[in-house]
């Protein structure tokens, strides 16, 4: 467990009962401008919880931060966050120069990390693609390998910044139940920042909305898993969701038949 004070805060405690992330009193600002607003946020360990926010609320910011890549932006307050954290991005950001196997593996040798390694593959489907080179991969099987390089470090917290958002809708879906299958076998502690309402609520046990620098809302999920778009319970959940968005009704009603139809599509396709 590491704690990063910022200038003026003092250090987290740290102890078994301790969540996973502690902030307390974040604030962060670009230029003059706040975009992180005093947050204060427990994430306990082994949760999945969904950050929404429109564009530019501040959710990479915020996953920046925990992550502890925020260095050259100007804040304060207090962050606890535990040493193993790995961070999966929009594009999978493997090297091109090397084979996927070795993308995995990066920064561990030998043997045992190599069994590790094929082992994180076969677990996210792409076992027998461990000498592939990244051109020859599609966007989900390159996705697949971050999310592999990801859990090869067995982290205890694993940042994902809208990992499905570059996504056809199908693989997405698709992506769902492995992120999903992956959090249950390991069950690391997991943020996960997204555009998507449904993606948050079919995925998450917890979503938050920041807004205007603060957590605007923050919702439990109580449903189990698997859940399905076709869910009509998670449709009160949604609402909730959209309105502390700021969507109205009329075009959230629109907008949610428009995907619900075409994620129904998509799952009887599936
Ligand atoms: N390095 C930076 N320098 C200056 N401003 C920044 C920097 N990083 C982020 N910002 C600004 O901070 C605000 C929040 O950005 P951030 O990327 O955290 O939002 P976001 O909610 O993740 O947006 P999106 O959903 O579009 O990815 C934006 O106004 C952005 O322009």
């Amino acid at each position: 467990m590491t704690s990063r004070p910022t200038p003026d805060a003092p250090t987290a405690p740290t102890d078994s009962a301790a969540p996973a992330v502690r902030l307390r009193g974040l604030t962060r600002s670009f230029d003059g401008r706040t975009v992180l607003d005093d947050v204060d946020l427990d994430l306990p360990a082994g949760q999945l919880t969904a950050l929404l926010g429109h564009s530019g609320s501040g959710k990479s910011t915020l996953l920046r931060a925990i992550a502890g890549l925020d260095h050259e932006v100007a804040g304060s307050g207090e962050l606890t966050a535990p040493d193993r954290v790995s961070v999966v991005f929009q594009d999978s950001r493997l090297l091109p120069w090397r084979r996927v196997l070795d993308n995995v593996l990066l920064g561990s040798d030998g043997k045992e990390a190599a069994e590790r390694g094929r082992a994180a593959l076969a677990e996210v489907g792409l076992a027998g693609r461990e000498r592939a080179w990244p051109n020859e991969l599609s966007g989900g099987e390159a996705q697949r390998a971050a999310l592999a390089r990801s859990l090869v470090r067995e982290p205890e917290l694993l940042l994902a910044d809208e990992p499905f958002g570059a996504l056809d809708a199908l693989t997405r879906i698709k992506m769902h139940g492995l992120l999903r299958e992956l959090w249950e076998r390991h069950r690391p502690s997991v943020l996960l920042v997204t555009h998507d309402v449904d993606e948050a609520i079919v995925l998450a046990d917890r979503v938050l909305v920041l807004d205007q620098g603060r957590i605007g809302l923050d919702l439990t999920i109580d449903r189990a898993h698997p859940r399905s778009y076709r869910d009509p319970l998670l449709g009160e959940y949604r609402e909730r969701l959209l309105a502390a968005l700021g969507v109205t009704e009329d075009h959230a009603g629109r907008e949610n038949q428009k995907n619900q139809e075409h994620k129904e599509k998509q799952e009887t396709h599936q």
